[in-house]
């Protein structure tokens, strides 16, 4: 359990300067403007808040400082470059009537903002994460999935829950559509402080990587956090595989968390539990003969839902089972059970609280969307994830395997080609579409998929495995044509967008969701007739 949040006054201007050593300017009166909360974009400032103006990718924030006034900011935190363009546009008000520049809210200078906005948050907020016990899950694959099964152990062991991630932001029982995996620090304090007021007990969160680099969890010390595994994803935005883990390693740091839970099925998960400055608890199924303090086996495998056992070293054991096909989920339950374990509570609880075993459904995480022919829609949208997605589906498919995937645009180019060669080497038919394009041009990015998958061609039929492969776009009539032509006993993977209900192309967001194309084409399908995508 986290430090006991504190209660208090509303904090004011002239308290934040001194507690963060920043300088004021403009500010006669910084002892009498009391904060509400933090922004940093002016279109989500509400009123009393302190509107923070970082620079960004393609515009200072400062530039926004005046809008951000009008709409009830009373103090602005920026730093030089920022303070430097308030100045130069007359200060953070309109001006008076006669046209001349009033002098507007106070200006908090700070040399890189970012680095003390997650602080900063917290102090105004009073510390909300010091209210709850919090959890925290990184990982390229896994953490929603992980998310949502600890959030239902934690739920069945009693009391208000809370979720921030890729899908959706959870208060209790209120819900709403998330933009980000992990929100910016502001929105986050902001968050927990919805979450003390609803009276959370627990909260679970996805930790992105980018989240990390960009300081957007700091102001929060997590109880347990966890790591899934690292595979090539977000390169672009890290350069360099190496970044993108020492990106995800600083979770594992006093900084951030009290206790650790790694899975050491990948070599990055061993260097983090080798490496990690807090106390970790690992979590393996023995691949490669690798040792852990929690043994996952594996006792029944079935088309829905997979029964296994976690032991300890100790010989604490838990036996149970999750309703998501494939072992990489009996993975992410085996480390949704050892961060309950490890925030206190016994596998004889959790056994007690759980009669029926791991149930969550996680919306668009290998989503049983159909039956005959079986589609699944999930949102594997790198190469490992689609290998291990059509890898948990293959056995339990009687007839073909179908993936229907593509590669977004503008980023991770490098994954195009191996996910068109992954897709060749696990299913029978492949085809090959649009995911988010982007403002790149989509039959371009199909082409690179292509390219991989063409030249994993020849081995696959060396080894006797005929695979059909189409290039279909757009996404939809590739769903559509998929569903036709698969037979009763095929299964459909639709991969890539899982949740998503909005597809990029060309600055332009148009409405796509895969399960509604997958129930549309499945209503339109007749049982007899197949055809060719
Ligand atoms: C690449 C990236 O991370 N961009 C982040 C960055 O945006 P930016 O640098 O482009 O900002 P900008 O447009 O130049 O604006 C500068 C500042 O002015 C503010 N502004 C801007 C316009 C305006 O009208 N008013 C205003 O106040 C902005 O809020 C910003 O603070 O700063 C913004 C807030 O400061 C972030 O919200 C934004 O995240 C964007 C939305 C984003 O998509 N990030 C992705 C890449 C991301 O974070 N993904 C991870 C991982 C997901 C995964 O694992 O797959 C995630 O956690 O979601
Ligand atoms: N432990 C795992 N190991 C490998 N692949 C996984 C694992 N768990 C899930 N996946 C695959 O990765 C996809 C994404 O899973 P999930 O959304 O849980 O991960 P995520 O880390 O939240 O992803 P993202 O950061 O892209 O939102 C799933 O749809 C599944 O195909």
């Amino acid at each position: 359990m986290s430090t006991t949040g504190e209660t208090g006054q509303p904090r004011t201007v002239a308290a934040l300067a001194a507690a963060f050593g920043l300088a004021v300017l403009d500010a006669p009166d910084a002892g009498a403007i009391t904060l509400s909360g933090v922004s940093l974009d002016n279109r989500t400032i509400s009123d009393g808040d302190l509107f923070a103006a970082l620079p960004g990718a393609k515009a200072h924030g400062a530039a926004f400082a005046r809008n951000a006034v009008e709409a009830g900011a009373v103090a602005i935190l920026t730093d030089a470059a920022g303070a430097d363009l308030i100045a130069a546009a007359g200060g953070t008000s309109g001006g008076d009537q006669t046209g001349n520049a009033t002098s507007g809210v106070p200006v908090l200078v700070a040399n890189d903002p970012r680095l003390i906005l997650g602080d900063v948050a917290a102090w105004v907020h009073h510390n909300p994460a010091g209210s709850v016990r919090t959890f925290a899950v990184t990982g390229t694959n896994g953490k929603t999935t992980t998310s949502y099964l600890l959030e239902e152990i934690l739920a069945a062991l009693g009391g208000q829950t809370g979720l921030i991630g890729t899908v959706e932001l959870k208060v209790g029982p209120d819900r709403t559509p998330a933009r980000l995996t992990t929100p910016e620090a502001p929105q986050l304090h902001g968050l927990l402080t919805e979450m003390v007021a609803a009276d959370v007990d627990a909260v679970v969160m996805e930790v992105s990587s980018h989240a990390l680099a960009l300081h957007r969890v700091d102001g929060v010390v997590f109880d347990v956090v966890a790591f899934t595994n690292l595979t090539e994803d977000h390169l672009d935005f890290h350069g360099g595989i190496e970044h993108y883990f020492e990106a995800k390693a600083s979770l594992f740091t006093p900084q951030h968390a009290r206790r650790g839970v790694v899975l050491v099925d990948d070599a990055w998960g061993r260097r983090l539990a080798e490496r990690a400055s807090i106390d970790i608890v690992t979590v393996g199924t023995g691949k490669a003969g690798q040792d852990a303090d929690w043994m996952i086996v594996i006792n029944h495998a079935a088309a829905d839902h997979t029964d296994f056992t976690i032991t300890h070293s100790s010989g604490r054991s838990l036996s149970t089972t999750v309703g998501l096909p494939g072992r990489f989920n009996v993975a992410n339950a085996a480390v949704a059970l050892v961060m309950a374990i490890e925030s206190g509570t016994t596998p004889a609880e959790l056994n007690h609280a759980l009669p029926n075993g791991l149930r969550a459904r996680v919306p668009g995480r290998m989503e049983l969307v159909a039956n005959r022919p079986r589609c699944i829609v999930d949102f594997a949208h790198n190469a490992d994830a689609l290998h291990l997605a059509l890898a948990a589906l293959r056995p339990s498919t009687k007839g073909r395997l179908f993936v229907v995937f593509g590669a977004t645009g503008e980023r991770d180019r490098g994954k195009r080609a191996v996910m068109g060669r992954v897709a060749v080497e696990n299913a029978d038919v492949v085809v090959i579409t649009d995911d988010d394009p982007h403002d790149e041009d989509p039959a371009a990015i199909r082409a690179e998929v292509m390219a991989g998958a063409l030249r994993a061609l020849p081995a696959a039929q060396r080894a006797g495995r005929g695979v059909d492969l189409f290039e279909v776009a757009p996404r939809r009539t590739a769903i559509h044509r998929a569903i036709r032509f698969a037979g009763p006993a095929d299964t459909v993977l639709v991969a890539g967008r899982g949740h998503e209900t909005l597809q990029e192309i060309a600055g332009v967001e148009y409405h796509l969701d895969d399960r509604e194309e997958v129930r549309t084409a499945m209503s339109e399908r007749s049982p007899q007739r197949t055809e060719e995508p």
